[in-house]
């Protein structure tokens, strides 16, 4: 099987747990993608579902393919939501934002009851970091955003090239309108600590480290469907520790 059949597999089984009158967030990349074709099908032989898009792509893909759209300012409070990931560990911690959607995906997933990640297994580390950490910053103040990002990780014994995304050289900017730094730390041995430090920085708008949000994972691979459960923490919605 290739990587977008597992793609498929793993969206499609993640379909099992949406039901209708459901309220549900929908996730950003090409695994999400192939979620919205398989929730198209159902939608249009029945599924009654309201769906709340992490990113103006996926509402694009989402309106052409007639699944029922609303925004989280008219249903602010959400059953479930669906989405990729770019790495995920066994405690289901994820960093998500290779697409640049992290600000949207981590405001939808707060407002969720549950968070189901889906992905094939080429995803499931046992330590963070291999993929870097994409950081959405505010334009204003961008290199000493920069610097405090580097310093901050510094103290955290991490280091590594933080490097400007770009698309057609130019900066790449976020449906939010910021700028994402990809930050090249390596293993990131403790991502609450990590997370606490770049919150610290005015600058940051959000990272896309993702702790305590996802509750379960449906992985794809080889030998079929992996599924991973762990208990949503309290105080998840802030994702970051509340003094
Ligand atoms: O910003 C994008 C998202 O966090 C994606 O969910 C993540 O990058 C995974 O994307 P893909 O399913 O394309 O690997």
């Amino acid at each position: 099987m290739d990587a977008r059949q597992l793609k498929v597999e793993a969206a499609r089984a993640a379909l099992a747990h949406v039901s209708s009158g459901m309220r549900l967030g929908i996730g950003t990349g090409t695994t999400a993608d192939e979620f919205v074709r398989l929730l198209a099908e159902k939608v249009a032989t029945g599924l009654t579902v309201i769906g709340v898009p992490t990113s103006e792509r996926t509402a694009a893909l989402c309106r052409e393919l007639g699944v029922p759209l609303s925004t989280l300012e008219e249903t602010p409070e959400l059953d479930l939501t669906i989405d990729g990931a770019d790495e995920i560990d066994p405690s289901l911690t994820l960093i998500k934002g290779g697409g640049g959607a992290l600000l949207r995906e981590k405001i939808v997933a707060a407002a969720s009851e549950r968070m189901i990640v889906i992905a094939d297994q080429s995803k499931m580390v046992e330590t963070l970091g291999r993929f870097p950490l994409p950081i959405e910053v505010n334009k204003f103040g961008l290199r000493a955003t920069e610097i405090a990002v580097r310093t901050a990780a510094a103290s955290l014994g991490l280091a590594g090239p933080v490097t400007l995304r770009m698309t057609g050289g130019q900066p790449f900017v976020t449906d939010g309108g910021h700028f994402i730094l990809d930050a090249s730390f390596g293993r990131i041995p403790d991502t609450r600590a990590l997370s606490n430090a770049l919150f610290a920085i005015p600058g940051v708008v959000e990272h896309g480290l993702f702790i305590g949000l996802a509750s379960t994972a449906i992985i794809a691979g080889g030998d079929g469907i992996q599924t991973v459960h762990v208990a949503r923490k309290p105080g998840s919605s802030t994702n970051h520790d509340v003094a």
